[in-house]
């Protein structure tokens, strides 16, 4: 019930469409059941007044018919419009406003996240947001206000015809839908999640296609999606038979209570209470009155699926980040010396401490090269230092600001990053290094480039600045996508650099002429260099050695 309070108020943000859509949605259904009534009306009375045995004016009810049916027409047009209209906006601002949530709580708090799973919520489930308003919210207020004038109008004519129509409206715009909801609950929800973790395992298995063929482990893993398959078809099975169930009986309260109503009115015409006319009139009525519940029993049974996606995206939207940012800004620091003093760490409370007491200072354009073993801390220090996580205890300073009085925004403005996974995305060269200056010209690229020492490669390239990276830089070395890195930094031209195992992975030659380009990067930036390799501190200042999270001078 939170949730959808929840949902409800999330969707206030563009309610002028949605009320719009909803009164167009009552005018549809009314002038479409005044047009089938009035039609089964004027059919039977023409019939009598062929036979004589009534006299009947037909201009009117005929004009009546035709402006009926287009008010119906343009209705439902100017219906579809406002409320696909009001629909288009919500998704677009419930995805920016997911997108909000989500970007502060990167990388700390999404690490245990799968990108599948995350995509999954940012597409699927947010589609299955915006249904809520078209398929559950529209047609609940639609249905009763359309309910009650309805049988009001009827009662006019015969109460028991009135009473039936309540009786088989309520029997399909509540209680079907109730019904359709409980039983089709569990299994909505079973099949948005078993969706999300399939997607998750699937983008796994495709990014680690080369691994599973070379252990030989594709078919195990093939065997476990289509279990994962299996468990989806199964839930959207029970989904389908509630919803087969629920349109079948629908149809037959729909037939029974045409039936009653019919009962109810013959006598009161046998009587003379009632022109003969009325009956057919009164018979489509009731028909056409179902047009406005009709829609209840199926979009109850996907509130479901709905609520558990919803509740997939708050889970989200509810954490909270890593880092908290100050409510005032500290003014931004004037140099740019690197200071830790007495740093603790721990990524959890109950995780052992991953920086223990480090205290360590980089003068202003100065570089500090950090050695250890794997799992010592090293690389703690550069998430530390770009504010991706805070310390627990003592602080990190830049020019003598403490970072946390400093937006992550603003200290990560202030660094460039180069490790040995940085990304490139799957777009040009010339894209690649826009991220680190958007309006960069092409001569600030090639002096970028030329600087990183990858220049003539790239002039080379059949297609130059334009030639596509590849998926995380497949198509390019390893060396070449490192400098591609490096010339992303020089365009940046930030005052600090943090170097994380840069020349990771590379054979001796491509390792040199990384080390070159970075030398001339590192000139005259503050930089924190964290490697095992004793060849890229070629041109550090100074070196530490870090040992389970605590610092010492080499
Ligand atoms: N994002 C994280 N979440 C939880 N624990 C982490 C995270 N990053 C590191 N750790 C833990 O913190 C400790 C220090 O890790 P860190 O990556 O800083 O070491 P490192 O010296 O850089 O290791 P390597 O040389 O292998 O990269 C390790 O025990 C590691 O398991």
């Amino acid at each position: 019930m939170k949730d959808l309070w929840r949902l409800l108020r999330l969707l206030s943000a563009s309610w002028h469409w949605q009320v719009l859509g909803i009164l167009l949605g009552i005018v549809v259904v009314l002038t479409n059941v005044g047009l089938l009534a009035l039609s089964g009306w004027f059919i039977a009375a023409m019939g009598l007044a062929g036979l004589g045995l009534l006299h009947l004016e037909y201009f009117l009810p005929a004009a009546a018919i035709r402006a009926l049916a287009i008010i119906r027409t343009v209705g439902r047009y100017l219906e579809r419009l406002t409320t696909h209209e009001a629909t288009f906006r919500l998704l677009s601002q419930l995805r920016v406003w997911f997108y909000q949530h989500l970007e502060p709580l990167a990388p700390a708090r999404l690490q245990t996240h799968r990108a599948g799973d995350l995509l999954s919520r940012i597409r699927a489930d947010i589609d299955s947001l915006d249904n809520f308003y078209l398929r559950v919210l529209a047609p609940s207020i639609v249905a009763p206000v359309c309910a009650v004038l309805m049988v009001l109008f009827l009662a006019h004519f015969s109460a028991g015809a009135a009473l039936a129509d309540l009786l088989g409206l309520l029997l399909v715009g509540l209680a079907l839908p109730l019904m359709a909801f409980r039983l089709a609950r569990r299994p909505g929800q079973a099949a948005v999640t078993q969706r999300g973790q399939l997607r998750a395992e699937i983008a796994d298995t495709i990014r680690g296609f080369e691994e599973l063929r070379v252990f030989g482990a594709l078919a195990r893993q093939t065997a476990q999606h289509e279990a994962g398959y299996e468990a989806l078809i199964g839930a959207e099975r029970a989904q389908a038979r509630v919803e087969a169930a629920s349109g079948g009986a629908g149809l037959f309260i729909v037939q029974c209570t045409m039936l009653a109503a019919l009962v109810c009115a013959i006598p009161l015409a046998s009587a003379g209470r009632l022109p003969g006319p009325d009956i057919a009139m009164i018979a489509l009525f009731v028909l056409a009155s179902f047009d406005a519940v009709s829609g209840l029993p199926n979009a109850y049974r996907a509130l479901g699926e709905t609520l558990a996606a919803a509740r997939r995206i708050f889970e989200i939207v509810d954490a909270e980040p890593a880092v908290k940012e100050p409510s005032a800004e500290a003014p931004a620091p004037l140099r740019f010396d690197i200071a830790f003093r007495d740093v603790g760490l721990r990524y959890d409370a109950h995780a052992p401490w991953a920086l223990d007491g480090v205290s360590l200072t980089i003068p202003a354009g100065g570089s500090l090269g950090i050695v250890g073993p794997t799992g010592s801390g090293k690389t703690s220090l550069g998430n530390l230092l770009l504010r991706f996580w805070d310390c627990e205890r003592g602080e990190v300073l830049i020019g003598g600001v403490p970072i946390r009085d400093l937006n992550g925004e603003t200290v990560r403005g202030f660094c460039a990053v180069i490790a040995q996974q940085t990304h490139l995305f799957n777009t040009s060269i010339r894209e690649n290094l826009r991220l680190a200056r958007p309006d960069a010209t092409d001569a600030a690229m090639h002096d970028a480039l030329r600087r990183a020492g990858i220049l003539d490669e790239v002039s080379a390239m059949p297609d130059g600045l334009e030639t596509m990276v590849g998926e995380v830089g497949t198509q390019l070395s390893g060396g070449q996508a490192r400098r591609i890195a490096i010339a992303r930094a020089f365009l940046k031209d930030a005052p600090i650099l943090v170097l994380d195992e840069p020349t990771e992975g590379l054979d001796a030659l491509s390792e040199r002429i990384v080390i070159d380009a970075l030398a001339l990067l590192m000139q005259g930036r503050t930089t924190l260099m964290i490697t095992h390799r004793p060849q890229a501190l070629r041109d550090v200042d100074s070196v530490a050695r870090m040992e389970q999270g605590q610092i010492f001078p080499v």
